[in-house]
């Protein structure tokens, strides 16, 4: 049936088309329309059994299909896989004008009909292969205007490279608008030359093995990608007629020609689709076999895995099979380290799916992402199924199971393609119900993945899911229905505002951000809630990078979009930019500043060591300062040591509110939401109308005694402030708690134990407890600062009469046979003896030596000064000298051992509860 489309593939009309002889692929069912927005409901642990047809390449697909414009008349790809990412590219070629016929897995491309240089297409900022159409366009008609390329929200994705290589092809070249303007220098056409990459980046080296296809002369790029991809993309235009030699290796030679005419070629087996499924073969424990496979193609991840225990065996050239059945390996399998590189290393693209399995592997592994700087999305939702991972950037120590997979099933969100296809065989391993939402993702480059997994009789549907479905509860969908409400927000899309708002504030910022990037139409509502999330969450640049987006798109910011700019600035030390963005309020924007902006301001110069400049700026003010406007400053005494100055604002603060009620100053009060057992309960400044009222007010009353006990306290602001002003806490709490604050938080049951959830700024507040004979419970607290993410746990405590503090840091590992831990603390004597605890921690990996660099340390550490004064911290010294033996601290060493990463930060307090009761502080003590 040959079924002709403008842009779009018919779902179903793929087969199963074979790469070669293969076996047929057993396969009873056939593939189900999927709903809209599905969701993927997998229920654990499954066995997988049988045989399966690895799909044609995604990114070879969408290479050749961009080098089909180099072509005239028609081209015709085989086993191009039914994805949305190949829908995609054929929208952008047939808006060029490219006639597009699919058919049964065939693609036929013409490409004689094109008409246009310029691609208009919203697709082509998703996904990454659309780019690609840059050399094509810009070698056959001498110019060409695109888009920045899309693609997965794995880190720094820039295109230096293919712009430099155009130009040392005559191209001249303009980055304008968001798009790339590109046309032949000399008028005619491009011409070969010499050009270095200075990365072996993949899609640079295809972009300019097509230009150079059609230039005038001769070609040499070096240092090249080697991947498969650029083998088949090379092996395509050599039969379109093209000269071109050394694909596959470092430097590739081409011979331009004045025209390449169309043929026919077939898509390469996706290595990365194969990879899959032999983790997943290995993370269920279960014998499967594919074909077709080029065990070339992945022959790291092969030796990995039988590193690890499974048997893989090629019944025929371009079939493998993998087992990792315990009874036939003989065993569990054992966790191994990889690093990702360039081809012919391992694959970034499978370091997400090879992360799931060592989840359940014994012993620990290492994992390197070193192709991309972000692409660590997926531990925080392997975290949540219970993975025992920790990040420090771009590096994972994975603590595997000694007896298996110990993950549970949960509500998951797939953040991009890889990571999602990790969640799915995370799922397929975990006990119970797993639910993966944004599932889209992992639509763009796996053909069909449910249905294959099915065929291999794992349990896992796609399903639609309930409007709030990405949450997981209804309930939960309720309470983002309420909080949009409180917050009118009313843009059209406000679903998507307050999606990017929620995932903001729980802290899943890069969630939020795929948000935002995914929406149709953005306003004013979404920037601000993305400025402000991104503020909130210590991404002080990339807040003020979106806010610079408004003007250009012509959106005009509001003062909420200010508070949270200002906020930024003040959260990155930017004092220069956030003068000029408090001045611009009014003289660009005609907004006058409110009291938080002023607030915002204080902080800024405050946190800056500019007290007297924020204090003159207090003075100075033409509204009277509120509440928010003094803790700002307060805070700003407090890291700067000025306990008279802070002494003295503690009496405004106190006096101010009550006077305010009594002017009668109508203000937005402040409203919290909090959701217990899925219904959400609203708090409002002033208003005591909750049904529950006293319970709760003798629940906080109950968290400030703790707060107290165990030398908590409430704010940061307030915590380094002396042990004078510990009885003005009571009331700082009960302004805080009950009257400022504006925050959100649940309550959930954990391990048995009832949990406060608290997000307020960028903090997270969690506090549990046991009501049992004892009262045992805990708090703990998190944050970010800066770009970095640098989180930390304190604690502090009170002990009888003096207030002796310890601060507990420390860890030790051993792994293996090696000791590769080490931990070392120090302190700084300086002039008023002021000092901090420093640790850090390096370990020792065969020749390289990773570690955590002073610096970061140091960073931290400095936060940690602030809080303990250097006599607590000595006393601390020698009590923990004496008081912990070092099996005690070789138990604590392994929960506190990553204390910097964001998503650790909230691990190492659920170890925490465990190890720490009440009970067993005062003991210790
Ligand atoms: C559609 C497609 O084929 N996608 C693949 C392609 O992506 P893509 O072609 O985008 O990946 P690259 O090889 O270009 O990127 C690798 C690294 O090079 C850097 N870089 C790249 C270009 C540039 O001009 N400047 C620069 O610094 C990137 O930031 C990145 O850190 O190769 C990646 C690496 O194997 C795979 O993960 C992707 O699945
Ligand atoms: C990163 C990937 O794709 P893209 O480059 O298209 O974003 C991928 O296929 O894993």
């Amino acid at each position: 049936m040959a079924l002709f489309f403008n842009t779009t593939i018919s779902p179903t009309s793929k087969s199963f088309t074979c790469y070669h002889s293969s076996p047929e692929p057993q396969i009873s069912k056939t593939p189900q329309k999927p709903p809209e927005n599905p969701i993927f409901k997998i229920k654990g642990p499954s066995t997988l059994s049988g045989h399966i047809t690895i799909s044609g390449s995604k990114n070879s697909s969408l290479a050749l299909l961009a080098a089909t414009l180099c072509c005239s008349g028609s081209s015709l790809l085989h086993n191009v896989p039914n994805v949305s990412d190949i829908k995609a590219m054929a929208s952008i070629l047939s808006s060029l004008g490219a006639k597009i016929e699919a058919f049964d897995g065939k693609m036929m491309v013409d490409s004689d009909g094109i008409r246009k240089v310029e691609v208009d297409l919203e697709e082509m900022k998703k996904i990454r292969g659309g780019f690609f159409v840059l050399g094509p366009l810009l070698s056959r008609f001498g110019e060409a205007v695109v888009d920045l390329p899309g693609g997965c929200n794995i880190g720094k994705r820039p295109v230096d490279l293919y712009l430099r290589g155009l130009s040392a092809l005559g191209a001249h070249v303009e980055l304008r608008e968001g798009k790339v303007w590109a046309h032949a220098a000399n008028g005619r056409g491009l011409v070969g030359g010499r050009f270095r990459l200075d990365y072996p980046s993949v899609g640079a080296t295809e972009t300019l093995l097509m230009a150079a296809s059609l230039a005038d002369g001769v070609t040499v790029l070096s240092n090249v990608a080697k991947e498969p991809e650029v083998v088949d993309l090379a092996r395509f235009l050599r039969d379109s007629g093209a000269s071109i030699e050394g694909a596959g290796t470092d430097t590739i030679v081409i011979r331009g020609k004045s025209w390449l005419h169309g043929s026919e070629c077939v898509i390469t087996p996706d290595r990365i689709e194969a990879g899959t499924f032999m983790l997943a073969a290995a993370i269920t424990r279960s014998c499967i076999s594919m074909s077709p496979v080029i065990p070339s193609h992945i022959s790291c991840l092969i030796h990995k895995l039988m590193k690890a225990g499974c048997r893989i065996s090629q019944s025929d050239q371009h079939t493998l099979k993998v087992s990792a059945v315990p009874t036939y390996i003989g065993g569990n399998l054992s966790g191994f380290d990889i690093r990702t590189s360039p081809f012919p290393g391992f694959p970034t693209d499978l370091q997400p799916q090879t992360m799931a399995l060592l989840t359940t592997c014994s012993g620990s592994s290492l994992v390197e992402e070193c192709v991309f700087d972000k692409r660590m999305s997926h531990v925080r939702e392997l975290q949540k199924l219970g993975a025992k991972i920790q990040v420090c950037e771009s590096t994972a120590l994975v603590l595997g199971k000694q007896n298996g997979s110990s993950l549970r099933g949960s509500h998951l969100v797939a953040s991009d393609l890889r990571g999602g296809a990790s969640l799915i065989l995370a799922g397929l391993a975990a006990e119970g119900i797993t639910e993966i939402n944004d599932i889209a993702h992992i639509d763009r480059g796996y053909e069909n993945i449910d249905w294959k997994l099915q065929c291999l009789g794992a349990d896992i549907e796609r399903l639609a899911p309930n409007a709030c479905g990405y949450l997981g509860k209804l309930e939960l969908g309720k309470w983002v229905h309420a909080y949009i409400g409180k917050n009118g927000i009313k843009a059209d899309g406000f679903i998507e505002n307050a999606l990017v708002d929620i995932y903001a504030k729980c802290g899943s910022i890069e969630k939020a951000f795929g948000v935002f990037q995914g929406m149709k139409s953005r306003d004013v509502f979404s920037y601000t809630a993305m400025i402000v999330g991104y503020a909130m969450n210590g991404e002080a640049q990339r807040a003020l990078d979106i806010f610079a987006e408004m003007p250009i798109v012509g959106i005009k910011p509001d003062e909420v979009t200010f508070v949270g700019v200002l906020f930024a600035c003040s959260h990155a030390g930017m004092v220069d930019e956030g003068w000029k963005h408090f001045k611009d309020m009014s003289r660009v924007y005609n907004l006058e500043p409110q009291t938080e902006h002023y607030g915002c301001m204080v902080d800024l110069l405050g946190h800056a060591g500019l007290t007297s400049e924020a204090e003159q700026f207090v003075e100075n003010m033409p509204i009277e300062p509120d509440a928010f406007v003094w803790g700002a400053l307060l805070g700003a005494c407090s890291v700067y040591g000025k306990v008279e100055l802070g002494e003295s604002i503690m009496k405004k603060i106190v006096t101010v509110e009550p006077a305010m009620k009594e002017r009668k100053v109508k203000k937005t009060p402040g409203c919290s939401l909090i959701e217990v057992n899925g219904v959400v309960h609203e708090f409002r400044k002033g208003n005591k109308s909750h049904p529950n009222v006293e319970e709760l007010k003798k629940l906080l009353k109950e968290m400030a005694i703790h707060l107290r006990t165990y030398g908590f306290v409430c704010s940061k602001q307030e915590a380094g402030l002396s042990h004078k002003c510990l009885e003005k806490f009571d009331m700082v709490e009960e302004i805080l708690l009950e009257e400022v604050v504006t925050c959100s938080g649940k309550v959930v049951e954990e391990n048995g134990l009832e949990v406060v959830e608290i997000y307020r700024h960028n903090e997270v507040w969690r506090w549990g407890r046991k009501l049992g004979k004892r009262d045992v419970g805990f708090l703990r607290w998190r944050r970010k600062l800066g770009k970095r993410n640098i989180g930390f746990l304190r604690w502090r405590r009170k002990l009888r009469k003096r207030n002796i503090g310890f601060l507990g840091v420390r860890w030790r590992r051993k792994l293996g046979k090696r000791n590769i831990g080490a931990v070392r603390w120090r302190r700084k004597l300086g002039k008023r003896n002021i000092g901090f605890l420093g640790v850090r921690w390096r370990r020792k990996l065969g020749k390289r030596n990773i570690g955590f660099t002073w610096g970061e340390m140091e960073e931290e550490a400095w936060e940690e000064e602030h809080m303990v004064s250097w006599g607590e911290m000595e006393e601390e010294a020698s009590e923990e000298e004496h008081m912990v033996s070092w099996g005690e601290m070789e138990e604590e060493a392994s929960e506190e051992e990553h204390r910097v990463s964001w998503g650790d930060m909230e691990e190492k307090a659920w170890e925490e509860e465990h190890r720490v009761s009440w009970g067993d502080m005062e003991e210790k003590a």
